[in-house]
């Protein structure tokens, strides 16, 4: 083993100066696992005139990918800058030149991580990626160790920090959606462009790399039904509250039969349930292991240093592997071939909330239609709506099919007595 380990980073932001900070912290611990320092020794910026919340040497900064990635003297490269495709090529780029590899970023993971994957074994070298699934919580590293002895049938999470912030306190606090979304971009927890936060698909990326990993499967983001948070108001939070339930936004990854469900969207949960009580950038995932039985992972979702502790332990792993001579060798092709379920396997609860005319009627035709589908109520309000002769019905239903459902929600939406269904979330957890 050399006397030290060279590292390149590609991006210095969040949680690239996390990563220089804890590598400098704790240099101590690091050396003591791994027999060796670790130096940061080259580091891939935008704007080299930046301030930075950490001290780095001028002259290690470069805005040339290549002298991070096609660099001799660097053995793993580090990328936390984030975007998909020159970020691909420059880590394709550092594979082919032997380097080992951590990354944080989901987009990329969901996208072509099964390419970069075998790449990496290809060339001998690790490709860990910890960090792009719940920051800090080890939970990719449950899946595929802690786990691995058993056959995983469901994955529940709340896998996106920003969302759950802006939930959390819209819910507690009663502030707006736009303040406080502007409040995790302020904290480092939203991607540049926080679109990919509300609406959803970093937590759908992140559904696809746990569901590929938990189910051995070759699961795409195109697999994953996605709808995000934007559209949540604050009545839909009002009734929560008043009906006993939490929003949150879930992920949901289910086996039956060998055959999945992935998806991601706001879901309401028993105040009860343990998720509902994960609050702020926190993220725990529940998974559901046939012998385990039920466990749960819970950490900080995202932020500088909770992220950074994912990568260098990632780091850790790999230096390990150098001095065990077992690099590359980490991967395992899906053992199963992936079916999705259809739209009538597919099993669930769930809230709405409707607009209705306020006359003898109403109620009765509603009722009717929801007894045509079979579908029962678990739970029902009907409040008049001031100002307008007009009430707002909500329910809560017993299981159905997501193809009963739909059809169900369409005939309600076209229903006379109906102005407007305003919302419509899955229900989870509880009977
Ligand atoms: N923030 C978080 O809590 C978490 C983030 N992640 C992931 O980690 C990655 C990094 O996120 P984060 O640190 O928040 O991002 P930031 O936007 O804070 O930092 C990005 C860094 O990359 C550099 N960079 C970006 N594009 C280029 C480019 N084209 N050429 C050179 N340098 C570039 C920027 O340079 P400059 O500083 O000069 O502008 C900056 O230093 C992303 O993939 C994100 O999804 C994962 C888990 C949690
Ligand atoms: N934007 C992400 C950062 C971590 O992946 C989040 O809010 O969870
Ligand atoms: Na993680």
């Amino acid at each position: 083993m050399k006397q030290g380990i060279n590292v390149g980073l590609l991006g210095l932001g969040t949680v690239g100066t996390g990563v220089i900070s804890i590598i400098e912290q704790h240099q101590q611990e690091l050396k003591h696992q791994v027999g060796c320092s670790v130096n940061v020794t080259k580091v891939l910026v935008r704007d080299l005139d930046k301030k930075r919340g950490v001290t780095v040497d001028n002259d290690i900064l470069t805005t040339n990918p290549e002298d991070v990635c096609a660099n001799p003297d660097i053995d793993v490269v580090i990328e936390v800058r984030g975007g998909v495709d020159e970020t691909k090529e420059q880590l394709i780029q550092a594979l082919e030149h032997k380097k080992h590899v951590v990354t944080a970023n989901k987009d990329l993971m969901a996208l072509h991580g099964a390419e970069l994957l075998h790449l990496a074994s290809k060339n001998g070298c690790d490709l860990f990626y910890e960090a792009s699934v719940a920051g800090g919580i080890p939970i990719l590293r449950s899946l595929v160790d802690g786990l691995a002895s058993d056959r995983i049938t469901k994955m529940m999470g709340i896998v996106n920090g920003t969302t759950n912030y802006i939930l959390t306190k819209m819910s507690q606090e009663g502030s707006s959606y736009l303040d406080v979304l502007a409040q995790a971009q302020d904290l480092g927890f939203a991607e540049s462009d926080p679109t990919s936060d509300v609406e959803g698909l970093d937590a759908a990326r992140k559904m696809a790399i746990l569901a590929t990993l938990g189910f051995s499967m070759d699961v795409k983001l195109d697999d994953v039904s996605v709808k995000g948070i934007s559209s949540v108001t604050d009545r839909d939070l009002h009734y929560c509250e008043q009906l006993g339930y939490t929003m949150k936004l879930i992920g949901l990854a289910k086996r039956d039969d060998d055959r999945i469900e992935v998806s991601v969207g706001p879901t309401l949960l028993p105040n009860e349930h343990p998720l509902a009580s994960v609050h702020n950038e926190y993220n725990a995932v529940y998974v559901y292991g046939e012998a385990v039985g039920e466990t749960m992972f819970y950490g900080p979702g995202a932020g500088s240093l909770p992220t950074a502790t994912a990568v260098v332990s990632d780091l850790v792993t790999i230096m390990k592997n150098m001095r065990l001579g077992v690099n590359g060798h980490a991967v395992n092709a899906p053992l199963h071939e992936k079916v999705l379920k259809e739209n009538k396997e597919i099993d669930s609860k769930y809230f709405l909330r409707m607009r209705v005319t306020d006359k003898a009627g109403t109620f009765s035709a509603i009722t009717s239609l929801f007894a045509e589908y079979e579908v029962s109520f678990e739970k029902l309000l009907q409040l008049p709506l001031e100002g307008v002769e007009e009430a707002e019905v909500i329910v809560i239903t017993h299981h159905t099919s997501k193809e009963n459902y739909q059809e169900l929600y369409d005939r309600l939406q076209a229903l006379e007595v109906v102005e407007n269904v305003e919302s419509s979330y899955r229900v989870e957890g509880g009977q």
